[in-house]
């Protein structure tokens, strides 16, 4: 792959950019499967950042990221609208354009959006929309205005992605329980690893998905989530030990509301980058068998966001 770039803007201090060189899974996926939650950033001098952004990154182009598709033997991506582009998701709809249908994405509105740019989106491909309740990562959106844009977007047949930190999960329950869509969790309500898979703060999570049929979960980002490591670089193959229970239970449980992605290029890491290859490579100690890796990879993905190829 090639190396990323950073055009005429200045990056976060401390930014770690994106693993060149990814190492090939040793789990080969099963075919078809989806990839279904990325980004793109930028590239900035094409499609600047946003001025509200809270962090800039380094440059992440489509064909970046459809180069790592194939590397990691993916077939299809789900695009999700990173903050650091806001409102403004042409660098997200340009990639899916040139995805030859083989992406899909999900886009940030605000309540000013109009109808003909609701269904433009559409078209490009986009099937869902974002609210993020993560402090550090956007400014606070009131909720009527959230409730207003996923009753607009729920005749499209779109959902609703919710990113919020676990401990936040109280606080926002009425207002997630009353939205009209499917709704997608991002990275199980990021759990703090740290505290017991059948502790008071997870068994919240899990009651929410049990008690809600309409609620999904990407099981992702074990490399934001772990505490302990060990870390996805030098051929580890035994990544993230302490976040395995908790993906895995998720996994188990609701075999049929799960999804999985890569987090490429896992904006706002701190302490490492990991190799996207060995990534890949979690995937069995949370999906162990080929009947959960093949709901998780592929008939998941293909129901939510590409329903008219799923037959029956
Ligand atoms: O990539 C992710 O899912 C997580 C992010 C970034 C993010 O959500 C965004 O910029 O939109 C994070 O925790 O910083």
């Amino acid at each position: 792959m090639s190396k990323p770039t950073t055009g005429d803007f200045t990056k976060t201090p401390g930014w770690l950019d994106w693993y060149t060189g990814p190492s090939k899974p040793r789990f080969q996926v099963p075919a078809g499967s989806v990839d279904a939650h990325c980004h793109v950033f930028g590239p900035g001098a094409e499609f600047p950042y946003a001025p509200e952004r809270k962090y800039t990154p380094c440059d992440a182009s489509k064909a970046q990221l459809y180069a790592l598709r194939d590397h990691l033997g993916f077939a299809r991506n789900v695009v999700v609208q990173a903050t650091c582009h806001g409102a403004d998701n042409r660098a997200m709809v340009d990639a899916l354009a040139s995805s030859g249908g083989k992406a899909r994405g999900v886009a940030t509105v605000k309540r000013g959006v109009s109808d003909e740019e609701l269904q433009a989106m559409h078209a490009a491909g986009v099937r869902g929309v974002r609210f993020n309740f993560v402090k550090r990562l956007v400014d606070f959106t009131p909720k009527e205005e959230l409730i207003e844009i996923a009753n607009r977007i729920k005749p499209l047949g779109w959902h609703v992605v919710i990113y919020f930190e676990a401990v936040d999960l109280p606080e926002l329950w009425d207002f997630f329980t009353t939205l009209p869509t499917d709704v997608v969790v991002d990275h199980m309500g990021r759990p703090d690893v740290s505290q017991p898979v059948d502790g008071p703060e997870f068994e919240l999570f899990v009651k929410f998905m049990r008690e809600h049929p309409n609620v999904w979960s990407k099981v992702s980002c074990p490399e934001r989530l772990s505490v302990t490591g060990p870390k996805a670089l030098n051929g580890e193959q035994n990544a993230y030990t302490d976040v395995i229970p908790f993906a895995r239970r998720i996994v188990e449980e609701f075999p049929d509301r799960v999804l999985w992605g890569t987090d490429w290029p896992h904006p706002n890491l701190k302490d490492h980058m990991p190799d996207d290859g060995l990534l890949v490579d979690f995937i069995p100690h949370i999906a162990t068998t080929p009947e959960l890796q093949q709901k998780l990879l592929v008939d998941n993905p293909m129901r939510l966001y590409w329903p008219e190829e799923v037959k029956g």
